[in-house]
């Protein structure tokens, strides 16, 4: 269908000139035009931009790009074309608008003369006056309007200036802004920025994706917006984290933005608050759920692959934990997906787990693991874990497990509650008796590990940090709950209340910390590390499933990115302004694990996986139009 879309374009903008593309978003028209002209074959790679005068893109090249067509032929030049409007249009179009820094050049031959003001400026420029926009602002939330609209606006100097200043920006488009983004999403809304597919479109979920501009997507992130960090339910006001996430695939992972979809299914909020808000942006009524929930979900479900094939990459992002786990199981075996806070979350926090080896010393089977929280990010970690521990020690996973203890709302996890416990918590439960009080459960089993995903802020008190440091001299805390409200404890806590010892991570950033003279740099167990890497790693592989295995290479690369320097400080985590390079090497191990799998399509395999994965990565360095 896209295929003659373009090439349909193409015969049309050669023939009569730029002006006459303007006329051609009207699908009815594009069809008709299409029957003419099947006989041209033309390649489209979207981000590999060379205009010509009449507003046709032309040319050819591998580039930045990883655009299925062009990578499989793996030839520099491949034959390909590219409609790009001109004038005001040009000018109103995120993906090819360079405001003032196109050339005078440019904009004699783009029909820009008089539409811009005279001066003419590089990127960097460009960036500098971003930078003192956004900074001038006073709160978070009037940053990440500024730094979204300019994603509105013009999306190369978006990704620079996101890439350039990743430690500066990243609190902004991700957490912890991007919680209070989603809260008072409805009074900051412009522009949609992603699909919304609600109750009402049930029946018509294709042609939704269909409307997409967009027809080479390879990456879906899709929320329901149920669990939206550890802010709740929050309806279709969850868009904010599908946009977030798939910035950072762009950003921190190279995939191209006009292979990025972000989706948000509406099917109602039990969040009374926005039902009562004017400015609520989503369907005004109680949650579906039953039936009704999963029909629209497995529409979606086949809508994607019909629209975008067998490999296009979908990523379940904050469902509530009764679904997440229930649509993971039933939908990968059959679509290539993953849910980002079961298993990306897994891969980042192991990670972070075999980094702290060296400090901690031992083996991770020496360990012994407290999860606090045991939804979808607690058991996802605990899984992975074991499974770890597993296959290091060469014993079952039954055995791995035993070194693992949960703690929910309700106080550890044991058999005597056997029979209420959700399925993901029951391969954990203890033999034990009961223990409701957290202080209690670290005094009775000794933990050396303690991981919080509870989505409450304040679970690790200081009677609890003060308990779980009294007997040993390397205790690790992970405080992963977002956005930071809501982590467990602060890194100022951990350290005050350990008494320096802990080794300690966090979900949401925090500034280094000062403690008796010694600053420790807090490494972000965020998934954030992970997903952009298993992004690139399935598409440049061409994979057709997500196997744990490859999250599991995924944690094993990151881990080796820690070295002495990071250790001295503490620092279990790699600065995030080192993430595009470790993006490439995990990229690389995901791919490499497919092909190991037989799960990658994309023969032959490229002899060096790691050279192919940092060539396939975008790059938001503007192109000239000829
Ligand atoms: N750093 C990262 O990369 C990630 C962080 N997260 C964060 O983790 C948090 C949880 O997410 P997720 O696992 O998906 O949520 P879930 O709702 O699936 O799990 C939350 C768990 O916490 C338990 N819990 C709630 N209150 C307490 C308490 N006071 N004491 C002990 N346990 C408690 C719940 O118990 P019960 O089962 O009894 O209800 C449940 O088991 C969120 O804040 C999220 O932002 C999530 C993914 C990635
Ligand atoms: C990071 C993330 O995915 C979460 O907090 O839900
Ligand atoms: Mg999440």
């Amino acid at each position: 269908m896209f295929g003659v879309w373009t090439s349909c374009i193409s015969w049309i903008g050669l023939g009569f000139g730029c002006w006459s593309l303007r006329f051609l978003n009207s699908r009815g028209l594009l069809s008709i035009f299409a029957m003419e002209n099947q006989m041209k074959t033309v390649r489209d790679a979207p981000d590999v931009l060379d205009v010509n005068s009449s507003g046709i893109v032309g040319g050819g090249g591998m580039g930045d790009t990883y655009c299925e067509d062009a990578a499989s032929d793996n030839q520099p030049f491949t034959p390909w074309t590219r409609s790009v409007a001109s004038g005001v249009d040009l000018l109103r179009d995120p993906r090819f608008n360079k405001g003032t820094a196109f050339t005078d050049k440019e904009r004699e031959s783009h029909y820009l003369r008089g539409l811009l003001p005279p001066v003419v400026v590089d990127q960097e420029l460009q960036i500098n006056r971003i930078l003192e926009n956004v900074r001038a602002y006073e709160t978070d939330l009037e940053k990440y309007v500024e730094v979204m609209d300019l994603q509105e606006r013009n999306e190369r100097l978006f990704y620079k200036v996101l890439i350039d200043h990743v430690e500066e920006l990243l609190p902004i488009v991700y957490t912890p802004t991007v919680g209070e983004a989603c809260q008072k999403f409805g009074n900051i809304f412009r522009r949609p920025h992603g699909l919304y597919i609600s109750l009402k479109d049930k029946g018509h979920v294709l042609d939704c994706l269909r409307n997409w501009p967009e027809p080479n997507v390879q990456v879906i992130v899709v929320t329901d917006g149920e669990r939206i960090l550890g802010l709740g339910d929050l309806g279709s006001q969850g868009m904010g984290i599908p946009i977030g996430k798939l910035a950072l695939y762009v950003a921190l992972g190279g995939i191209r933005p006009s292979a990025t979809l972000p989706v948000t299914i509406d099917v109602g909020t039990n969040n009374q608050s926005l039902l009562d808000n004017p400015f609520y942006i989503g369907l005004r009524h109680k949650r579906a759920t039953g039936e009704e929930y999963d029909d629209l979900l497995h529409e979606f479900m086949v809508a994607c692959k019909q629209a975008y094939g067998e490999k296009v990459l979908v990523q379940f992002e904050d469902f509530a934990n009764h679904n997440a786990f229930r649509l993971l199981a039933k939908y990968s075996t059959s679509h290539l997906v993953f849910n980002d806070d079961i298993q990306g979350t897994a891969a980042v926090a192991l990670a972070g787990l075999l980094a702290a080896l060296p400090i901690t010393g031992g083996t991770l089977a020496d360990h012994k693991l407290l999860f606090v929280g045991a939804g979808e990010a607690g058991t996802g970690i605990a899984e992975l874990v074991a499974m770890e521990i597993s296959r290091q020690g060469k014993i079952s996973v039954e055995e791995a497990r035993k070194k693992i203890f949960l703690v929910d709302s309700q106080g550890l996890v044991t058999k005597s509650r056997f029979d209420s416990l959700q399925p993901f918590k029951k391969p954990f439960a203890l033999d034990i008796a009961p223990i409701s009080k957290l202080a209690s459960v670290i005094k009775e089993l000794k933990p050396t590990v303690m991981i919080g995903t509870t989505g409450k802020g304040g679970q690790f008190t200081q009677e609890v940090l003060e308990e779980f440091s009294s007997y040993q001299d390397k205790p690790v805390v992970f405080a992963l709950s977002n956005p930071t409200s809501q982590s467990e404890c602060t890194a100022e806590e951990a350290f005050k209340h350990t008494k320096g010892k802990c080794i300690f991570a966090s979900g949401s950033p925090f500034k280094p910390v000062t403690y008796e003279g010694k600053t420790y740099t807090i490494g972000q167990s965020n998934n954030a590390y992970i997903f952009p890497g298993m992004g690139l790693g399935t598409t440049i592989s061409g994979a057709i499933r997500v196997h744990d295995d490859m999250f599991l290479a995924a944690a094993e690369s990151l881990a080796k990115e820690i070295g002495e320097d990071h250790l001295a400080k503490r620092q279990l985590f790699p600065s995030f302004t080192e993430i595009r390079d470790i993006s490439a090497h995990i990229g690389a191990a995901v791919a490499e694990k497919a092909y190991e799998l037989g799960l990658a399509t994309k023969l032959p395999k490229p002899k060096d996986l790691l050279g192919y994965a940092k060539s396939c990565m975008y790059s938001p360095v503007y192109r000239q139009f000829r």
